[in-house]
């Protein structure tokens, strides 16, 4: 399927298997890789993205810090009226389209670092978090912009097709605490139940715990991902998906309860989910092989409030 898996025979002192694509981002061949890796899995893991360890540990210390203060005070950075696109959303905030229960996580989100970002300024709990998460949402940041020129060179489109578009726009990284799995939390309730990510393409710094599945193709069964010190996974969103009219689909993750004893223990993650200019339209493009009939014509900015309106039982 791809030359990236190991192929030769297993040995005892090296991870498991990689079960999607690993591609490094200074490759040659990085954007003929990574469409491939897209169209076919929706999921692969990026090496040589240019994010440093030391900022990603950084950021998991100032979320630790912040998840332990207690329930009120963390909702002392609710922000109203924003959907969740800033600050802190309690344990029950969120619900994937058509799951049975609220996610059983809680999680604290941070906006473009320029002052005037279309979705309002973001809020900072206290200087040292501040510190810790500018420097990674940045790094993520221009990551991010480098693997959206690879899939735009991919599609034909010009390197700085997707760049272009997501320049001014409302990317979000979210840092996300999953408590130890509640003794009372109803029978259907997961970490984050069955979704794909709303945005254009996903990053996931390595998470602290296992977890995180991804649906195959086929719809039949799952595969865990799990990234590789130094890796970042990354996945295609279903605004990218609309875009490119089906070309590069997005593909449905969620978080499983961890069984036995892994069930008392927290899991941290750092999605970055890097979105369009709330203006851009969304039309899909007149790309070989794509299925226009079968998605919409609307702006990025109408996309995404639609779809946090669906997954935020409490607004
Ligand atoms: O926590 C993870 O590993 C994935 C989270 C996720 O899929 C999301 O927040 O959209
Ligand atoms: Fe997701």
């Amino acid at each position: 399927m791809n030359d990236s898996l190991q192929t030769d025979g297993p040995r005892r002192d090296r991870p498991p298997e990689p079960t999607v694509p690993v591609v490094s981002l200074d490759a040659a061949d990085a954007p003929a890789r990574i469409g491939a890796a897209l169209r076919e899995i929706g999921f692969f893991s990026l090496t040589d993205h240019g994010v440093d360890d030391a900022l990603i540990g950084r950021a998991y210390d100032a979320a630790t810090a912040f998840f332990a203060r207690p329930e009120e005070e963390k909702r002392r950075f609710e922000v109203p009226g924003a959907l969740g696109q800033r600050g802190y959303t309690a344990t029950g905030g969120e619900r994937a389209a058509g799951a049975a229960a609220a996610d059983l996580k809680e999680f604290f989100q941070i906006g473009p670092l320029e002052e005037h970002a279309p979705g309002g300024p973001n809020v900072w709990p206290d200087e040292e978090f501040r510190a810790a998460i500018e420097p990674l949402y940045a790094a993520l940041r221009d990551a991010a912009v480098q693997v959206a020129a690879a899939v735009s060179e991919h599609l034909g489109l010009g390197r700085e097709f997707l760049p272009d578009r997501i320049v001014g726009g409302e990317s979000i990284l979210r840092l996300i605490h999953y408590p130890p799995v509640p003794a009372d939390a109803p029978p259907a309730a997961t970490r984050a139940a069955a979704h794909a990510d709303i945005n254009l393409l996903t990053l996931l710094v390595g998470a602290t715990a296992a977890g995180l599945e991804i649906q195959t193709r086929d719809g039949a069964g799952w595969l865990p991902v799990v990234a590789q010190p130094g890796q970042i996974v990354a996945d295609s969103g279903d605004m990218l998906q609309n875009l490119t009219g089906g070309v590069i689909r997005s593909t449905v993750h969620r978080v499983v309860n961890p069984p036995g004893e892994g069930a008392r223990q927290a899991r941290l993650s750092m999605p970055f989910f890097c979105h369009p200019r709330p203006d851009v339209d969304l039309t899909p493009l007149d790309l070989p092989g794509a299925e226009p009939q079968r998605f919409r014509t609307l702006t990025a900015g109408e996309f995404l409030t639609e779809r946090l309106k669906a997954i935020r039982p409490g607004g």
